[in-house]
């Protein structure tokens, strides 16, 4: 889970999240107390996620854009802080087995040209982990 606590002081000059995309296939964000400061970014502007109830957000990762060679592509997303209102999610990484490489997928790319490596997970993945 991630807690983001109220922010009073400076809560336009901080950011929860840092501007970021998933190194997953698809990550499922529930926000559980239903207060929004997920944003994703969209034609070079922030957009706001406004919570649904019963909904979870559910965002294209690195992985599933490397494996549709493009066609689905991964969201830049970051995360506000809310001046007044404590803030809970929890996120669901889904990714391959870290023994396991992906690129293109054949069936995908047909005769178009593939613009992705095949890269293994864990080469890819273990850094990221690693530094948080
Ligand atoms: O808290 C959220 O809504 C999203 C968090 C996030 O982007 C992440 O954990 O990668
Ligand atoms: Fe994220």
């Amino acid at each position: 889970m991630t807690y983001y606590p109220a922010c009073p002081v400076g809560h336009d000059k901080v950011l929860g999240i840092s501007p970021h995309s998933d190194i997953s296939m698809l990550t499922l964000v529930w926000e559980l107390n239903m207060v929004g400061g997920l944003q994703i970014k969209r034609q070079d502007a922030w957009v706001p996620v406004k919570p649904q109830p019963k909904a979870l957000a559910v965002n294209v990762g690195d992985f599933l854009e490397i494996l549709t060679n493009g066609k689905y592509q991964n969201i830049e997303h970051r995360v506000t802080v809310n001046p007044h209102k404590e803030r809970m999610s929890i996120s669901a990484f889904h990714l391959p087995k870290f023994d396991m490489s992906v690129g293109p997928l054949s069936e995908i790319v047909g005769a178009e040209v593939k613009k992705y490596k095949t890269l293994r997970v864990d080469e890819v993945a273990m850094p990221c982990l690693a530094s948080e």
